[in-house]
């Protein structure tokens, strides 16, 4: 990267930390938490106080969120009874709706500049795991992230950034802290939520935005995964590289559509010339309205559960 061109990238970031801190009082210019609101979970925010939202389209260098269920605006305020100073994004941009990966990252970014030293990166997911029902909370400790793998979306591709995004190569191995994940069952258990609520898990990255055949879903069960879905691994691997600590909460919106046993055209053909009358059969959609619904079904447990976190780190 030209020596410019390292200088245009920090003083792009600097114009959005600046813009980002003369609209919010002084108490508010550096929160030490950030959460990241999944698909249907920008209810999250709901319980910030003195917040403040800034629109992404007045923060240079921000992009537009144009998923149903995302919202457009960072809320700064502050959370729990010790009024910690926090920051969410109401919505994230996913690469599938045609965002550079830089600006998926952009907000991860912007986070570490203001100070953030802990997030919590919240998604929908589907269930590739029978034993994880549709409803749970999952800490996710792994993750498999083929986009990562095949070279097109890693957010760390390219030239090296100036600091403090300068690490080449980065590790990834220990990206998901244990502290913060014992802290997310510490306040299950706190919040009484039923031992099932919230399990630990492996989430796979796909780029989306078709949902997974049967033989994808297969595919990735068999490798391991717990949990797919369309986001966040940009997002914990800028967070990581910028030194933060991660947490990630995937909230199982819907099972992954993988039947047992195909349904075979030729059987149902030599059943309909024998005569042979056939049950009826189901075939399986995932929907993103239905994520949505599990969103707001379930939304006040992840938001109890966020802050439950945040008040024990703080
Ligand atoms: O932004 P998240 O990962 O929470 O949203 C999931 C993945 C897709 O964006 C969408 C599919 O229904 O929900
Ligand atoms: N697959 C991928 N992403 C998702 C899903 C899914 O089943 N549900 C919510 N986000």
């Amino acid at each position: 990267m030209a020596i410019n061109e390292g200088a245009e990238i920090l003083s792009e970031f600097s114009k959005t930390v600046d813009t980002i801190r003369g609209r919010l009082p002084a108490k508010l210019h550096t929160p030490l938490i950030g959460i990241v609101c999944g698909s249907g979970l920008s209810g999250l925010a709901a319980s910030i106080r003195d917040k403040v939202e800034i629109p992404y389209d007045e923060i240079p260098g921000f992009g537009r969120s144009t998923v149903a269920g995302h919202g457009n605006a960072l809320a700064f305020g502050l959370l729990g009874r010790d009024g910690i100073p926090v920051v969410a994004m109401l919505g994230r941009f996913h690469p599938y709706e045609g965002h550079p990966m830089s600006t998926v990252v952009y907000p991860i970014r912007t986070f570490a500049l203001l100070g953030v030293k802990n997030i919590i990166i919240t998604n929908a997911a589907g269930s590739l795991n029978p034993k994880i029902p549709v409803g749970t909370i999952v800490t996710i400790q792994d993750h498999l992230a083929l986009p990562n793998l095949t070279g097109h979306l890693n957010p760390l591709l390219g030239p090296v950034l100036p600091a403090p995004f300068d690490t080449r190569f980065q590790p990834i191995s220990t990206a998901y802290s244990f502290s913060l994940r014992k802290i997310a069952f510490r306040a299950a258990h706190e919040l009484q939520f039923p031992r099932s609520a919230l399990t630990e898990g492996i989430y796979a990255w796909v780029s989306g935005p078709t949902y997974e055949s049967p033989a994808e879903g297969r595919f990735l069960r068999n490798q391991g995964a717990d949990v797919v879905g369309m986001s966040t691994i940009p997002e914990v691997v800028a967070a990581k590289h910028a030194g933060m600590e991660v947490l990630v909460l995937s909230l199982v919106t819907n099972m992954v559509v993988i039947p047992d046993k195909y349904r075979s055209a030729r059987e149902e053909v030599d059943a309909e010339i024998a005569g042979i009358p056939l049950p009826p059969v189901i075939e399986e959609e995932v929907t993103h309205s239905e994520v949505l619904e599990v969103g707001l079904a379930k939304g006040d447990d992840m938001r109890k559960l966020v802050e439950k976190i945040i008040e024990l780190l703080g």
